[in-house]
């Protein structure tokens, strides 16, 4: 079947939750709370939930949704609350046809906070769920580095639609892959791109706009002929993914390059572009459950782009076992006719920790 309505909404909703980070982004005020595992959240990843989550209930009211966010916090912060509501109401598309694709604005406070809260499905095997990161990298968020705002269908369990907006990452495809940073507020930089991927349609990269869709272009990966001089990538944040293990790992593959560390799921991109070849992401915790809106969105974009993704066992990802991959181990990305030689050298890495 044709998924196309469900990725021309996605685009849309992500889009418009984009201009609201951004304008979280470049100012001083992210109103960050701390979550109950100690991790950060901002008025702009409530915002953007709040945003995307009602263009999906207008698009599609059935869809279930599993969203990071909830709004208990907000519920009892009213300051929090009213900072929130003001940055939901300005982000508006500059299209008309395009605002009411994904209808409109937001009604009300209660109707923003019930939105955040339409995030809790518990997710599953059956049927269509949206897997929601209003803010992947919160932390690359806070620190001025890489965020992506992050949107993926599973549909019986399996990732199907992804739209990624990366507000901080170069338009030009070709552009390498490194940390320089140096968001413009104006957009004068050539900065900001949307993915797009649909299972077994390919994947496209395009300029983020403030209005209508701008015209999509294809990406793919590249070919690695010799892994020695792959492009291997990482969290920015070693207490999310082993720096130590991802190291023995390139090192085993005879890999010399240093690693490119970038947060977000703007590393999925990056690869799926060409801009580097594996991402490595090795538990830190062998406890630590991944969620699957870390990952829905980014693997329908590396998949259509000619990769593939594993866990460190080498096993598929299964997002049909609720809002978390906990049938799983780590992830790990690369071009697909590679992808095996890789998990050999994980494989080999964690068997001699043992
Ligand atoms: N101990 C841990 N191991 C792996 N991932 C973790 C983690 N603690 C938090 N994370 C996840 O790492 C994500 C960021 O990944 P990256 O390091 O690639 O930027 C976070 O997403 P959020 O920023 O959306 O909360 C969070 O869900
Ligand atoms: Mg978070
Ligand atoms: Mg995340
Ligand atoms: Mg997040």
């Amino acid at each position: 079947m044709s998924y196309s309505k469900e990725l021309e909404t996605a685009l849309l909703a992500v889009q418009r939750a984009t201009l609201l980070t951004k304008s979280v982004y470049s100012s001083h005020a992210k109103g960050t709370l701390s979550k109950s595992d100690s991790s950060p959240v901002t008025i702009g990843d409530f915002g953007a939930q709040a945003l995307i989550i009602s263009s999906i209930k207008h698009a599609f009211p059935e869809d279930e949704i599993v969203g990071e966010e909830d709004a208990d916090d907000l519920r009892k912060d009213s300051k929090m609350r009213d900072m929130i509501w003001d940055l939901v109401q300005k982000a508006k598309l500059e299209d008309e046809e395009a605002e009411t694709k994904i209808g409109g604005p937001i009604k009300s406070v209660d109707d923003m906070l019930n939105a955040i809260d339409s995030g809790n499905s518990a997710g599953g095997r059956k049927g269509r769920t949206w897997a929601l990161d209003p803010i992947d990298g919160t932390k690359g968020f806070l620190r001025g580095g890489q965020y992506a705002v992050c949107l993926g269908l599973l549909v019986d369990g399996v990732p199907t639609v992804g739209v990624i907006g990366c507000p901080n990452l170069p338009v030009d495809d070709d552009a390498p892959m490194d940390q320089s940073i140096g968001f413009d507020a104006d957009d004068k930089e050539g900065k900001g791109v949307l993915f797009g991927a649909v299972k077994g349609e390919g994947a496209t990269s395009r300029p983020l706009s403030r209005g209508a869709l701008q015209e999509g272009k294809k990406i793919s990966m590249k070919a690695v002929d010799d892994i020695s001089q792959a492009t291997f990538c990482e969290s920015v944040e070693a207490g999310h993914s082993s720096h130590g293990d991802n190291a023995a790992i390139a090192s085993k593959l005879g890999i010399t390059k240093p690693s490119v560390r970038m947060d977000s799921q703007a590393k999925y991109c990056s690869v799926a572009r060409g801009a580097g070849d594996i991402i490595l992401r090795l538990p830190v915790k062998a406890t630590y459950e991944e969620k699957i809106w870390d990952h829905a969105a980014g693997v329908v974009i590396v998949r259509e782009a000619g990769g593939e993704v594993a866990d460190v066992n080498g096993k598929p990802l299964d997002f049909g076992v609720g809002r978390t991959l906990k049938e799983n181990k780590g992830v790990v990305t690369a071009p697909k006719a590679v992808l095996p030689h890789v998990i050999e050298a994980v494989k080999d890495v964690l068997a001699a920790k043992l």
